[in-house]
């Protein structure tokens, strides 16, 4: 509880986002932690949450000093006190304040951190310290690819801090990588949390283009395009001097841009960093050196002008892109040239192998670019998170309308080819012979002899490129490092395709037809199609009118003037998507603004009054009324959700989930459904539904439970079998478990361990609800009694079936007779089904109750007894159920009691319930 309301009261968020909890939990419990989670998946607020609660500094260990300040500047918004130390710094002022317990958080590099004398750490200890964070915590491992030699001193540190518990974090380590930093920070039995490492609301997309100012024109009037917006986007360049030439193109086309390169001051840098995290310019032209840390959530689209030198890089530094987890886009641009840097890269190495970690890092940079397989799925498989779909809907291959086309023949001349030459060369060679080269290489070892010489001369040296990626992609090649080189070699799976073919007929093999592939030699360079960066399918302000669209624009404009005037970034006032919930709500009181998601105690102490004036003038303004719905929701991107999209899911399992989870049938009643040509078995609808749950279904898993008839008992003794017998096979599983234990219920606990369901599900159930017929009965009761407030329950059949018209009064659901009975209960039981939700107002109510028992004078409310009494109440109670227990005050004065608590926060509303803060 004390979380969520920190979370709320400092953050302005309701919920937290995967691994939050659990990890800021473990950290409470004193345990070292290591985070692997996905650029932008808010891998911060887990240390930024625990010294909040605990009243105990967090030392955070950073290796940039702007990434620092963009972090304390963001602390400071949000009422949290913070600072940061470097060797750098001359001000003594923030050592002694740490010293003295003056901060919630303190951030310092790490050289600083290994320099400053026990007595410093002795004494933050005395003030209190409740743990020591390592962001970017891969920076540590020489395997990692931006080492630092100071992150390895930093197990020094623990001689001192003795009982602080250590938290790593980082996007990206591999094994090796983690290894080694568990290693390094000297952790023990700690707790290591690995998120995905798919953003969901990025879109992926790739195209070759041409290094011609005529390309640079087209990409600087597609940029021009989402400036209007306020959306903010990267171009990052390989070259200094790329970085220039785009820039310089934006500035003469009128579009304000910021340059950000390893070749400038670095107050120069500095400058251009600090312009663009608060929207004086939207554009920063950038190399790799502006990357790591880049915390602006509203970077819509990140442009790659190049081929980037390995997918490490590129994943973080497209990481940078949409981290408020609204859809943005990752374009890459690459020539062939490109290609040719391997040399150059792998200069930097110190030895053998680092040089061929190198050439295989750029190697899978250069795949990522020449890929006719979704892209999602080649960065997920090489990160190890092994992406389940081989389509992902929303990147440039899932979405484009190539076709595949039966390149069998062309297929088998290539593999039988690089075959022949004893699969020792790159692809140059033999693909020169199938193109009748007569290079000396090709004529000295007799390759010109060969019978595939010049067999493919009329399809260019790109197009059979372009095979072999795929054919490398597909497994029918494989790519061997030796060194400095590489070689290409036909795989298993290719020599079976080799065996089965003959010069005259081949087994069919479809592959796309890319547009690279197109390219002929004299048009290497040319762009396949004019640009269009955009690839979403999301419309920015879908949802909105004409007014409101105008109303977020203008509230835009006030966000900056704010920010101006008190030195900060706008997006540290507050978020795009809190002000597009501000722009369709349109709150009147700070009540409503408070229980705004994003909104927090800072920001309507600080802004409040500014904010609501301005809406009320500009809304006046816009011709819009005040106080919308407040459940206006903000367009939930549909690429985002998966059923539509999923291939593997048959339209007939996909129906069955749906009327099991939306429509709240049983499996009986699907397996029965009358629209069936011929009914199917209950059995095989509960296999529908677990794949569709592996699928990534939403599931109610409470409820699933209860009709597999899966108890905690049971879900805990399948656990035991597949600790002792593993999970490959059902039957040996089956022969450790009771007779009655079924085989729907190993599958489902199966499924429900990958989908990270634990037995808590029962916990929480119980808690929350009861089982079968037990529970109708209860509910039966719930209703008969009538106390389930009328905005609870909903506009549905229950209150208008027969027999239960006298619900609140003359006959009740036990007079009710036969079929009317039956069908009271069929509705209660669909009903209960339905959610999780209805068994927590149920509990709720249980407690209202018990509650009411208490006592029988008319009560009147104050902001005290509010208070106290909703201590009672976790889940939150209705302005009914106040009304209810607050009988001696009328709904208007309880309502404004109510609105004085929201906005001191000590109350929120969500979904019509007031929780205590
Ligand atoms: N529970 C939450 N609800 C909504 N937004 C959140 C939540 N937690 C974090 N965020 C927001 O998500 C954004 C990214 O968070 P954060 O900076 O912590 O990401 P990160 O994982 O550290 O990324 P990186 O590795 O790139 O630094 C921030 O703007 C943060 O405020």
């Amino acid at each position: 509880m004390e979380m969520q309301s920190t979370l709320k009261k400092y953050f302005g968020y309701t919920e937290f986002r995967p691994y939050q909890k659990e990890i800021i939990e473990k950290i409470l419990d004193g345990k070292d932690c290591l985070v692997i989670m996905a650029t932008g998946t808010g891998k911060s607020l887990c240390y930024q949450v625990p010294p909040l609660i605990t009243g105990k500094a967090a030392v955070v260990i950073s290796p940039l000093i702007s990434l620092m300040l963009d972090q304390v500047m963001a602390l400071k918004q949000r009422g949290i006190k913070a600072d940061y130390l470097s060797s750098s710094q001359t001000d003594r002022g923030v050592q002694s304040n740490a010293e003295l317990g003056h901060y919630d958080i303190i951030y310092m590099t790490p050289e600083k951190a290994c320099a400053l004398p026990t007595s410093f750490w002795s004494r933050l200890l005395k003030a209190g310290m409740c743990l020591l964070a390592v962001d970017e915590v891969h920076c540590i491992s020489e395997w990692g690819h931006d080492f630092r030699v100071e992150y390895k001193q930093l197990d020094k540190l623990r001689n001192v801090l003795l009982n602080v518990p250590f938290v790593g974090l980082t996007a990206t380590a591999t094994e090796k990588v983690r290894n080694d930093i568990i290693n390094s920070l000297l952790m023990k039995d700690h707790h290591v949390a690995i998120g995905s490492f798919d953003r969901k609301n990025l879109f992926y997309g790739v195209k070759s283009f041409s290094r011609s100012s005529q390309f640079v024109d087209q990409l600087v009037e597609e940029i021009s395009k989402y400036v209007d917006n306020a959306n903010s986007t990267i171009v990052y360049c390989t070259t200094v001097k790329d970085t220039e030439e785009i820039f310089k193109s934006l500035l003469e086309a009128g579009i304000k841009a910021g340059i950000y390169h390893g070749q400038m001051a670095n107050k120069a840098r500095e400058e251009a960093h600090r312009s663009f995290i608060r929207d004086e310019f939207y554009v920063m032209v950038a190399t790799v050196a502006f990357g790591m840390g880049i915390d602006k959530p509203n970077v819509r689209y990140v442009i790659h002008y190049g081929c980037p030198k390995s997918l490490e890089s590129y994943y973080q530094e497209s990481g940078r892109c949409g981290r408020d987890g609204v859809p943005s886009a990752c374009w890459l641009y690459y020539t062939r040239s490109d290609f040719a840097k391997a040399d150059f890269y792998s200069a930097e190495a110190r030895s053998a192998s680092q040089r061929k970690a190198i050439m295989e890092a750029f190697s899978a940079a250069q795949h990522y670019c020449m890929l006719s397989t979704c892209r999602r799925k080649y960065l997920l498989d090489y990160f190890a998170d092994e992406y389940a779909h081989d389509d992902c809907g929303n990147c440039d291959i899932c979405t484009s309308s190539m076709k595949e086309k039966d390149l069998s023949r062309e297929a088998f001349l290539l593999m039988a080819c690089i075959q022949s030459c004893g699969g020792r060369w790159g692809l140059n060679l033999p693909i020169g012979i199938l193109r009748g080269s007569r290079s000396k290489k090709i004529v000295d070892a007799q390759f010109d002899k060969l019978p595939f010489h010049g067999l493919g001369k009329e399809l260019s040296a790109n197009w059979w490129k372009g095979l072999a990626y795929q054919l490398i992609s597909r497994d029918y090649l494989v790519e061997i490092f030796k060194d400095m080189y590489k070689t290409v070699s036909v795989s298993e799976k290719g020599l079976q395709f080799l065996r089965s073919s003959s010069p005259d007929h081949q087994p069919p093999l479809f592959l796309l037809e890319t547009p690279e592939m197109d390219l002929d030699e004299k048009n290497i360079d040319t762009p396949s199609e004019t640009i269009e960066i955009n690839g979403l399918a999301f419309k920015e302000f879908e949802g909105f009118s004409q007014a409101e669209t105008q109303l977020y624009k203008i509230l835009i404009e006030e966000r900056i003037k704010l920010a101006r005037a008190t030195g900060t970034a706008p997006y540290a006032v507050c978020g795009d998507q809190t002000l597009k919930r501000i722009s369709l709500t349109r709150p009147s009181t700070k009540a409503r603004l408070a229980n705004i998601d994003g909104v927090n105690q800072h920001f309507i102490k600080l802004y409040g009054d500014n904010f609501l004036q301005s809406v009320k003038r500009l809304s006046e303004a816009c011709n819009l009324s005040l106080d919308g719905d407040p459940t206006s929701q903000i367009p939930v991107p549909s690429k985002t959700v998966t059923v539509p999209n999923n291939k593997k899911l048959t339209p007939a399992k996909f129906e069955a989930w749906k009327m099991w989870h939306e429509d709240g049938l049983t499996f009986k009643e699907i397996a029965n459904f009358p629209g069936r040509a011929v009914a199917i078995k209950e059995q095989t609808v509960l296999e529908y539904i677990l794949e569709a749950a592996r699928e990534g279904c939403k599931m109610n898993w409470t409820r699933f439970c209860e009709e597999t008839g899966l108890t905690r008992e049971t879900f805990l003794s399948i656990q035991n079998a597949v600790s002792k017998v593993g999970r490959e096979k059902l039957k040996p599983i089956k022969t450790e478990l009771p007779e009655e234990v079924s085989y729907g219920q190993i599958k489902a606990y199966l499924t429900m361990q990958e989908a990270g369901v634990s037995a808590e599900v029962f916990s929480s159930k119980s808690e929350q609800s009861c089982n079968g017929d037990e529970c109708l009965t209860e509910i039966s009761e719930v209703l008969q009694n009538s106390i389930i407030p009328s905005d609870m329950q909903g506009d549905d059949d229950i209150v208008e079936a027969p027999g239960i018209t006298g619900i609140n009064g003359a006959s009740s659901p036990g007079k009710t007779e036969g079929a009317e009975s039956h069908l009271l209960t069929e509705e209660i039981r669909k009903e209960a089904a339905s959610s999780e939700g209805d068994f927590l107002i149920h509990k709720k109510r249980q407690r209202v109750e018990a509650a009411e028992g208490e006592s029988f004078r008319a009560l009147v409310a104050t902001e005290e007894s509010i208070l106290s009494w909703l201590k009672n109440f976790d889940d939150g109670v209705t302005l009914s159920d106040l009304l209810e227990h607050f009988n001696g005050s009328t709904e208007e004065s309880l309502v404004n009691l109510l609105c004085c608590l929201e906005g001191e926060f000590l109350i929120y509303r969500k979904n019509n319930l007031y929780k205590l803060l």
